[in-house]
């Protein structure tokens, strides 16, 4: 099956080249820049020589459709919603990996990602692809979740629907590698900045909260809000979440781990650890895991929850090749089967 890739320069585009060099049924079709047609990918990446050396194109909406079945937008957000539309019109599957189409409420754009929602319509028709919650089969336009949602929500699932914790006291605090930025150019990514630092940014202003929320009703209606902070730590790779919540009764960490061992048993890219064993960053680098490790604090009865991802492969380009392969039917582990790099 012949794909394309828009955004193919960009961080989670390159991570979708190396894992969809990796996949059994996917021949890559097209790479497109938006302001690089003179090179070669690999000439820009030289990591990819001998991998990948096609051209790099200007996005040929009639070509990409006249070859490829399946379309996928790793640009930065704002972009897919007013292109997705003639792939989708042509019968190619679409997969974004931006939050253009993650909402269900367009009021929503405006405020959390400071532009116009897309038409209604694609965000109806979008199915918010949050690999093992959802069922893409068939799905023509996937939504492709968001980074610090993706490593948020498979953390707090089973809590949420075994409804084990007080809805209003979820707590979450996520750190980030560099890459989750993306490659452009900015003050707050600057060596100087972020080197021997720990930075907090978008307190309470974080795109991706109306995502977490909006899925985290979808398995509890009363859930309302959470407290979210995002900080931006000095390491290339990696999202590491750690959420606090109050038990509604008491309950002990190996009983809670139980919980956690049967929602995931069936789901070989989340990888619930021993009980008391958190799971660090580097042990999930490169790989598509999720890896949830766990405790309870019986003086508190606080439930935390640690869950670490790779930003660009389960956070981003590995997602998208999982719901490309529950789309069309594919081996759940095709493209996807990296080891972490440890250390
Ligand atoms: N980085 C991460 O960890 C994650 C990123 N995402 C999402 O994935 C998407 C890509 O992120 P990331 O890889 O970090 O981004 P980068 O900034 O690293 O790369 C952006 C890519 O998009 C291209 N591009 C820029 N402007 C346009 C435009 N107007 N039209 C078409 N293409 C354009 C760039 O092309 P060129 O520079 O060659 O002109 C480049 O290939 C974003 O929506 C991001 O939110 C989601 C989860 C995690
Ligand atoms: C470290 C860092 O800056 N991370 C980005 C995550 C980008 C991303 O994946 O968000 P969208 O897909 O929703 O655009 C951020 O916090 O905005």
């Amino acid at each position: 099956m012949k794909i394309s890739i828009i955004g193919a320069t960009g961080y989670s585009g390159l991570e979708l080249i190396r894992l969809l060099e990796s996949h059994s049924k996917v021949e890559i079709f097209s790479l497109h820049s938006y302001s690089n047609y003179s090179e070669n990918v690999a000439y820009l990446y030289p990591h990819l020589k001998g991998i990948c050396e096609l051209p790099l194109e200007p996005i040929d909406v009639s070509r990409i459709c006249q070859h490829s079945q399946v379309v996928f937008f790793a640009a930065p957000s704002g972009i897919a919603k007013d292109q997705v539309a003639p792939f989708l019109e042509a019968g190619l599957t679409v997969i974004d990996l931006s939050g253009d189409l993650r909402l269900k409420n367009p009021d929503d754009y405006p405020t959390w990602y400071h532009f116009p929602a897309a038409e209604k319509g694609l965000l109806d028709q979008a199915i918010y692809g949050l690999s093992e919650w959802a069922d893409v089969k068939k799905q023509k336009l996937i939504s492709n979740p968001g980074c610090y949602a993706t490593a948020t929500l498979l953390a707090l699932a089973p809590l949420i629907i075994e409804d084990l914790i007080e809805l209003d006291s979820i707590v979450v605090d996520a750190k980030s590698g560099l890459s989750g930025a993306g490659k452009s150019m900015q003050t707050t990514s600057m060596y100087t900045e972020v080197n021997d630092n720990l930075t907090i940014y978008k307190m309470n202003q974080h795109q991706h909260i109306p995502e977490i929320i909006q899925q985290l009703k979808k398995w509890q209606s009363g859930v309302e809000n959470i407290q979210f902070s995002t900080s931006l730590i000095p390491i290339t790779r990696g999202i590491s979440t750690t959420i606090y919540a109050k038990l509604k009764s008491r309950l002990t960490t190996e009983e809670l781990n139980a919980f956690y061992t049967s929602h995931y048993n069936d789901k070989p890219f989340v990888r619930i650890q021993a009980p008391n064993k958190l799971p660090t960053i580097k042990q999930v680098v490169g790989s598509n895991f999720c890896d949830i490790g766990m405790t309870v604090n019986p003086t508190t009865n606080q439930v935390i929850i640690v869950s670490t991802i790779d930003n660009l492969v389960k956070g981003a380009a590995g997602q998208a090749v999982q719901n490309l392969n529950q789309s069309f039917g594919f081996a759940p582990n095709d493209g996807l089967k990296f080891s972490p790099i440890f250390p």
